[in-house]
């Protein structure tokens, strides 16, 4: 009997309920106790402030800190710490999710509408960003990348970082102050999970009040990002990015080695990932099953692999076309698409965090080195949302300038509408000029 692999389903012998549990996610970071425990803690940060994050950071990361904030000698301790080749890795991911970053980074926009009217959107950067970036069950310097490039790009100014603090010792771990630092940040403080999220939204006496939030991280962090962004005047977020998710397509020319390794590589995240593959071939569903249980025994997190794959679905459908309207509709976080024709199958995507095709496009290269962005919109936002970008750092503020011919041009069009709207007022702020051009003319 598998331990691991999921059951095969066949979508066309499924209901409308069978279906819908099919697509189901793990309802982890919307439980309503979870919900309420997490407003505890908010209310606890915003109460006590410092004094919260320490006793939170004693209970939940299980270390008694002597200062929140990362000090000279332990930025000082990772870099002499760390090995040459993970620096290496780190530098080298770091200069090709810049080059994409940048390519892709909004730049200004300048358009003459009429003559003598002319209209531009300028960016400006985010002054205080505050980034999270998970180390609960590992750490990933990653996503300290990931948050620090785009915002390095953006010209934000005030950025400050949380993570977790080791349970050992208190330091933070050393890649993702290298990775941070690499990114220009300075200023790095050992928090974890909600009371993180509390501490950069209302600010502490240590830690400095955020405008807007970033990153990924578990039910916790997730459930607390969303707390304070429903809040009156509490900061804004990115997205919500929960727990990682990976939905597969592959037809015949797949390698099921490879299609279950992609699987695992997600499903190894938490015990609430979730991996999905649809496929019209019954021997690759088949094949994948068996390697699934293979190679989830043999990684060293194969209790969480386990657990996720608890959530996993392998579903046999009637054709590619049929798996990409499925997929559509769960719009996941990562979408692999491991068929002969991958560009073909693309045209029918219409959402999706991330995209790898092809069977070379492992998605495990896209969350570090590729060069786009890992942080992506899990639980169906893919509908609505996009990845983090230079974008999300920024804000897009509009500009006009009006000659007086461009206002005698196009102000009877805003007079008319003006009216329409039975605001006189509005109208006479244009009216009022095009009588004193006349006037003068
Ligand atoms: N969507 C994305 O872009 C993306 C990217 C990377 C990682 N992820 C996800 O991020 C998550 C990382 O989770 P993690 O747990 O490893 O690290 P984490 O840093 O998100 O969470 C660890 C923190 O959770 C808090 N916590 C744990 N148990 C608690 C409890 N019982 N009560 C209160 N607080 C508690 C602790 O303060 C701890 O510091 C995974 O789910 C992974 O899938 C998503
Ligand atoms: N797959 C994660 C996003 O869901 C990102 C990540 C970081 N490290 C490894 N993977
Ligand atoms: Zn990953």
């Amino acid at each position: 009997m598998n331990a691991c692999a999921p059951a095969i389903l066949d979508w066309n012998a499924l209901d409308a309920a069978a279906r819908a549990a099919a697509l189901a996610r793990p309802a982890s970071a919307h439980d309503e106790a979870l919900r309420r425990a997490v407003a505890r803690i908010l209310a606890q940060v915003r109460a006590d402030g410092d004094h919260a994050l320490h006793l939170l950071t004693r209970r939940y990361d299980g270390c008694e800190l002597d200062a929140l904030e990362v000090g000279d000698d332990e930025w000082a301790a990772a870099e002499a710490a760390l090995p040459a080749a993970l620096k290496a890795a780190i530098g080298e991911a770091h200069e090709r999710i810049a080059l994409f970053h940048r390519a892709t980074a909004p730049g200004p926009v300048r358009v003459e509408t009429a003559p003598g009217v002319v209209c531009e959107r300028v960016p400006r950067p985010i002054a205080r960003v505050g980034l999270y970036v998970p180390a609960g069950s590992a750490p990933l310097p990653s996503t300290a990348l990931m948050l620090g490039v785009p915002a390095q790009i953006a010209g934000c100014t005030g950025i400050v970082l949380c993570t977790p603090p080791r349970a050992r010792d208190g330091r933070c771990d050393e890649a993702v102050l290298y990775a941070a630092r690499l990114c220009g940040i300075r200023r790095v403080f050992k928090l974890g999970g909600a009371q993180a999220i509390a501490a950069m939204a209302y600010g502490t006496a240590s830690v400095p009040r955020c405008d807007k939030l970033f990153g990924p991280g578990n039910a916790w962090v997730t459930q607390a990002k969303l707390q304070v962004a429903a809040e009156p005047q509490g900061a804004a977020i990115d997205m919500p990015a929960g727990p990682s998710e990976v939905l597969a397509i592959a037809d015949d020319a797949a390698d099921a080695r490879f299609v279950a390794a992609d699987l695992l590589a997600q499903a190894e995240h938490g015990p609430d990932s979730q991996a999905l593959l649809l496929s019209p071939q019954p021997a690759l569903l088949e094949a994948v099953a068996g390697e699934l249980e293979r190679r989830c025994a043999a990684l060293p997190r194969a209790a969480i692999a386990r657990a996720a794959l608890a959530n996993a679905r392998l579903i046999r459908t009637a054709s590619l076309a049929q798996a990409a309207e499925i997929s559509n509709a769960y719009a996941p976080e990562h979408l692999i698409l491991n068929v002969r024709e991958p560009r073909a199958l693309l045209e029918r995507i219409d959402a999706a965090g991330s995209v790898f095709l092809g069977a070379w496009s492992p998605e495990s290269i896209g969350d570090y080195c590729s060069g786009t962005n890992h942080v992506l919109p899990t639980w169906g936002h893919a509908r609505a949302w996009s990845g983090l970008s230079v974008a999300s750092f920024q804000k897009q503020i509009t500009v006009q300038e009006l000659s007086a011919d461009g206002l005698r041009a196009i102000g009877p069009c805003a007079a008319t509408l003006a009216r329409a709207e039975a605001l006189e007022g509005h109208a006479a702020a244009v009216t009022l000029r095009l009588a004193a051009l006349e006037a003068a003319a």
